[in-house]
């Protein structure tokens, strides 16, 4: 059992609170909305994230104080949405304890500065990779959160610390898997958003299996591709938080990039689709990241240069999937 700290009380950051409630663990919830840390003390649940779950463990408690949240944490879950993790992360860095190990759920590459999670946290927190860790994989909340069998990888530079946390965190329902590739878990975690978006796209302007299948194995090859000239490991991609990932994303309206990109199918502006969605889509400032990682590994990114042009000129499904080809024959 450890002293377990989840920094964002959002419909993952609950849900994932309440994996290592079940797992044994005493769990602090730290969040900025008051409703939220008044409702999970009073009533046991986050109707406004997670509705779902009608009693959340008495193990788990919240707080608004950062000091308090943090001080007695063996492990630290981060788990904001990913444009805002630096400014949120800023006002812990004289908190946390020296040897607390961090880790981060979210899922997003920072549109400011084109950084991956792994090094906004490092940076924001002063902190040695050793203490890092990143945890990602097929984890739609809801099914997470109704405890239906699901499994993740964690991975740090160290694996000593991998195993640590996937030890703490591993419950009857939920499955953690270790690995040292960092960068890998990383990208594929970011980037699969992007694909969501696209098949959710071609869904919700009513095409069929083929064009999914196309558009998730083309988006495949192109994560690899840029997460490779990242530093990443190949095999990374073929893994949960790789294929897996990539086949519940695409396949579930449960999950909110596909649910973004259904509403664009369906003729909806970005503006509209982003004020529907259920959460935070972090695919849609990813897209643009990605795009600058492209150019800046010299990685081709036809997928994302593509819904880029959705999100930024509003172009529609047929002229998305038709900038995606192009005219020229490309080796597979
Ligand atoms: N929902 C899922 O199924 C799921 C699964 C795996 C990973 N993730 C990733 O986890 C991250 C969070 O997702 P979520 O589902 O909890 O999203 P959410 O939209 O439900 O919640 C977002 C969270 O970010 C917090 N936040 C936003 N701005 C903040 C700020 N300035 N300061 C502090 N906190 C701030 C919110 O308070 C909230 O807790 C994302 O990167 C997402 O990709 C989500
Ligand atoms: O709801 P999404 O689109 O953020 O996807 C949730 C998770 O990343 C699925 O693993």
């Amino acid at each position: 059992m450890a002293a377990v700290t989840v920094l964002g009380a959002g419909a993952w950051g609950t849900a994932f609170g309440q994996v290592l409630a079940d797992a044994g663990n005493q769990v602090t919830m730290w969040a900025i909305e008051p409703e939220i840390v008044d409702a999970i003390n009073t009533l046991h649940q986050n109707p406004v994230r997670l509705p779902v779950v009608k009693r959340l463990p008495d193990s788990m408690h919240a707080t608004l104080d950062r000091g308090e949240a943090v001080k007695n944490a063996e492990i630290i879950i981060v788990t904001i949405a990913a444009q805002f993790a630096r400014q949120a992360l800023e006002e812990f860095r004289d908190l946390i304890p020296d040897q607390a190990i961090v880790v981060s759920l979210m899922k997003g590459i920072e549109r400011s500065t084109d950084k991956r999670m792994d090094q906004v946290v490092m940076e924001t927190l002063h902190l040695p990779a050793s203490r890092f860790a990143c945890l990602s994989g097929p984890n739609l909340s809801k099914e997470v959160a109704l405890r239906q069998p699901a499994a993740a990888v964690v991975a740090s530079q160290d694996h000593d610390t991998a195993v640590k946390v996937a030890t703490v965190a591993t419950s009857k329902y939920f499955k953690i898997f270790s690995s040292t590739d960092v960068i890998g878990v990383e990208m594929c975690g970011s980037l699969k958003n992007v694909v969501a978006l696209a098949v959710g796209m071609s869904r919700g302007a009513g095409f069929g299996e083929n064009t999914a299948a196309m558009i998730e194995t083309r988006g495949l090859a192109e994560l690899t591709q840029l997460g490779v000239a990242a530093g990443a490991q190949a095999q990374t991609f073929a893994g949960l938080a790789g294929v897996g990932d990539l086949v519940a994303t695409c396949g579930s309206p449960l999950s909110r990039n596909y649910t973004f990109g259904s509403n664009l199918g369906k003729g909806m502006s970005v503006d509209q689709a982003t004020k529907v969605s259920n959460g935070v889509a972090e695919g849609v400032p990813t897209t643009a990241a990605v795009v600058a990682l492209g150019e800046k590994y010299g990685v081709p990114t036809p997928l994302a240069s593509a819904m880029l042009r959705v999100l930024n000129e509003g172009i529609d499904c047929g002229e998305m999937l038709e900038d995606l080809f192009g005219d020229d024959i490309i080796d597979e």
